[in-house]
Parts: C-alpha cells; sequence; structure tokens
C-alpha cells in the first residue's frame, strides 16, 4: 500500500437541524480497499458526496492530487480519476449494456463538437479508442452477452456490474461504491466481490466503499471507518474494528442516552 491519495480532515456537514457528519477526519492510502461503515443515517453516503464533491461541507479540508479544498469540485474531482456508482442504480434504463458504458467515457473525449458531428477524422478515431477500453471492461465483468441488451432489462445484480462497468469505463484511480452490494443474494455479493478484489489488483485501483453488510467489508477491505451518528467510532484494520466496543455497541443498537 502506498502512501495517502485523499484524505479529510474535521468536516462537518449540516442539514438544517440535522448534523450528518461531525468532525471526521480520515485518510485513504493508494491501493487500498477501504470501507466506510456505519448504521442507517450514520453519514455514509453523505461522505461519499463530500468525496466526489456533490455536497460542500460546513466546515473542514479535503486533500486530494497534491491539493487542499474547503470542498471538492466535482469536476475536478471526476477529471482527476475520481469515479462513483450510486446507492440506488443511476443507469439509462433504455439505454444498451455498451452505450451506458460509452457514457462513462465521455469525459475523456478531447475532441471537439465540430469533428463529433462529422464523425470524421479525429473524432472517429477517439471513438474506436473509446469503444475498445470500453470492449476491455465488459470483457472484464464478464458482460459481453449482455452487450445490446437494454439495461432496464437486466436482474438487479447485474445492472450494478453495468453500473460498475460505466465507473471502470472511466478509468478511475479512485473507485467510490456506494452500497455495491445491497439488495444482492448471496452469489452475487460472492460475484461482485470478486470483482471488486480484482479491480483492485490487477489496475491498483484505490477503492473507497460504503456497505451495510459487516461480513463483507471486513473480508474485503484493507481499512475501515466506523461512523456511527456522523460521528467516526472507529478506524482501523478489519480485527481491530470487528474487536472495538463502540464498534459492538453501535451495531447491537446500544442507547446514545
Ligand atoms: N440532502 C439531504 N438533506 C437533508 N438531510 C440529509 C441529506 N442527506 C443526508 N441527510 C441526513 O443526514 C443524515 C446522514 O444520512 P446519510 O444518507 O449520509 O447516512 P447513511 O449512513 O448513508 O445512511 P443509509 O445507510 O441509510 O444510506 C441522515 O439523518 C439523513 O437524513
Amino acid at each position: 500500500m502506498g502512501g495517502p491519495v485523499l484524505s479529510v480532515e474535521n468536516i462537518i456537514v449540516k442539514f438544517g437541524g440535522v448534523t450528518a457528519i461531525n468532525d471526521v477526519s480520515f485518510d485513504v492510502r493508494e491501493g487500498e480497499i477501504r470501507a466506510i461503515i456505519g448504521p442507517n443515517g450514520a453519514g455514509k453516503s453523505s461522505m461519499l458526496n463530500v468525496l466526489n464533491g456533490f455536497y460542500k461541507p460546513n466546515s473542514g479540508r479535503i486533500n486530494f492530487a497534491g491539493q487542499s479544498f474547503p470542498a471538492m469540485d466535482p469536476h475536478f474531482a471526476a477529471s482527476n480519476g475520481i469515479a462513483r456508482t450510486f446507492q440506488n442504480i443511476a443507469l439509462f434504463r433504455g439505454m444498451s449494456t455498451l452505450d451506458n458504458l460509452m457514457t462513462g467515457r465521455l469525459l475523456q473525449m478531447k475532441t471537439n463538437f465540430f469533428w463529433q458531428c462529422l464523425y470524421f477524422g479525429p473524432a472517429q478515431k477517439e471513438e474506436l479508442a473509446n469503444r475498445e477500453h470500453v470492449e476491455k471492461v465488459i470483457d472484464f465483468l464478464e458482460i459481453a452477452a449482455l452487450r445490446r441488451t437494454p439495461v432496464g432489462r437486466l436482474p438487479y445484480g447485474l445492472q450494478k456490474r453495468v453500473e460498475l462497468g460505466r465507473a471502470l469505463a472511466m478509468d478511475p484511480k479512485i473507485l467510490l461504491l456506494d452500497e455495491p452490494m445491497a439488495g444482492m443474494n448471496v452469489e452475487e455479493k460472492e460475484d461482485m466481490s470478486r470483482f471488486i478484489i480484482d479491480v483492485n489488483e490487477e489496475f491498483g485501483t484505490t477503492v473507497i466503499l460504503i456497505e451495510h453488510d459487516m461480513g463483507v467489508v471486513m473480508d474485503l477491505s484493507d481499512r475501515v471507518v466506523v461512523l456511527d451518528y456522523g460521528s467516526k467510532i472507529a478506524d482501523g484494520t478489519p480485527d481491530e474494528v470487528r474487536a472495538n466496543q463502540n464498534v459492538i455497541d453501535a451495531y447491537l443498537g446500544v442507547s446514545h442516552d
């Protein structure tokens, strides 16, 4: 594992009277699988939204790509290799698997509108290169047979895989996965876990993932941050976190009064 590629310091996010994130700091090292876990409403999705710039923190710092910001700029995040998937699948349901994956390449398109309209010269070359990259992702995720299928017709587990594919099409350095295994059966969870590990090992992609299911996370992650009611209550290896009394209490629902 390398040095930190991303870190947050003293992040606070409030929505009216609700403090979704309360003074949370942690770092993410290059090439690791870093999980953020916690019970419902703990602030996990809000933290992911802070990392990719969807939410602006009320205070705190985000350090990324050698710079420090009070808030992440979504375009800066995307163009510097941060890609994400969503808790509720956010694909174009009427479009094929292939076309959904091609949308992941849009940021990589460098030719201007003029060439793209003509679909000639540089635009054609670029489209072919993008297509080649997407085909690699399709092979990697073993979804070649679904290339032409509208994603709305695919079972849930495969839609989740296509969504992972679209994020991979961006060729990310850091992959943010919001509950990639939610709603899946045991077999689908095993498949998804395997793909996440393969992405991490084969491409060296840093992965930050949110998950409810402690068991899944413990098998997959190098280090785990635990949030509860917006605050960080533990941070460490799966074994350290598993043995932490605050974590045990949070998951058993011990009263905070
Ligand atoms: N856009 C928003 N507007 C108002 N409140 C919000 C918003 N986003 C999150 N919250 C609130 O912030 C708190 C943390 O929510 P968040 O979705 O980050 O938690 P979570 O750990 O991801 O929960 P879950 O596991 O249920 O998805 C909750 O009380 C939630 O209602």
